[in-house]
């Protein structure tokens, strides 16, 4: 059993927007690391970053996204900050891997709505996605083999461009 496709990117690319999108397209099911530790934790990520610390939060991702990569038939979402564990990666081979990509303007944009983003709750938003752009991009090429820049897409537009990359678009 194996994802037909992962997809990872910034927090704000729309890895959870599309991935149900491309799921449903493909007709498969649809499963997002974030979930996974939320329903593990019996809490949301916030209370687990404030009350267990990021580290702790890092090891359930590292988990979660182990257990979806060997157990998950369908699109599976990873969260934003999973390209950073290097055991991660390095089971990210031989995947088809997608990375949405989105630049800081509308990364911040499209987050800013929310608050359940602890890393980006901040005073500088506009800054500290900037350092996450830059500390990760180079380890989101790393593992991916589709990239899609979503600035200027729709949700739809994006799942168009991923399929029409992997020649599987399905009929109309
Ligand atoms: N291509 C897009 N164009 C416009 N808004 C988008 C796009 N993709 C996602 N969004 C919006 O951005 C926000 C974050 O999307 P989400 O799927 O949660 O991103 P991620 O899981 O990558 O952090 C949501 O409000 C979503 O509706
Ligand atoms: O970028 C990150 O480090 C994070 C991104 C979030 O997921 P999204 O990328 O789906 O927002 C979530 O996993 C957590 O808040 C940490
Ligand atoms: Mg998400």
């Amino acid at each position: 059993m194996t994802p037909k496709f992962v997809v990872l990117g910034p927090p704000g690319a729309g890895k959870t927007t599309v991935g149900v999108l491309l799921a449903e397209r493909l007709g498969v099911p649809f499963r997002d690391t974030d979930d996974d530790i939320v329903a593990a934790a019996g809490k949301p990520i916030s209370d687990i970053f404030t009350d267990d610390g990021e580290p702790a939060f890092r090891a359930m991702e590292e988990e979660a996204v182990a257990e979806g990569l060997k157990t998950h038939d369908g699109v599976l979402a990873l969260g934003g900050g999973a390209v950073m564990s290097a055991t991660t990666r390095e089971r990210l081979a031989g995947h088809t891997v997608v990375f949405l990509n989105v630049g800081m303007a509308e990364g911040v944009r499209r987050t800013g709505m929310s608050s359940a983003r602890p890393l980006l709750a901040g005073v500088n938003p506009r800054a500290t996605f900037k350092s996450l752009l830059d500390a990760r991009l180079p380890l989101y090429r790393e593992v991916a083999t589709i990239e899609v820049v979503t600035d200027d897409l729709t949700p739809d537009q994006v799942v168009d461009a991923v399929l029409g990359t992997t020649g599987t678009a399905q009929g109309t």
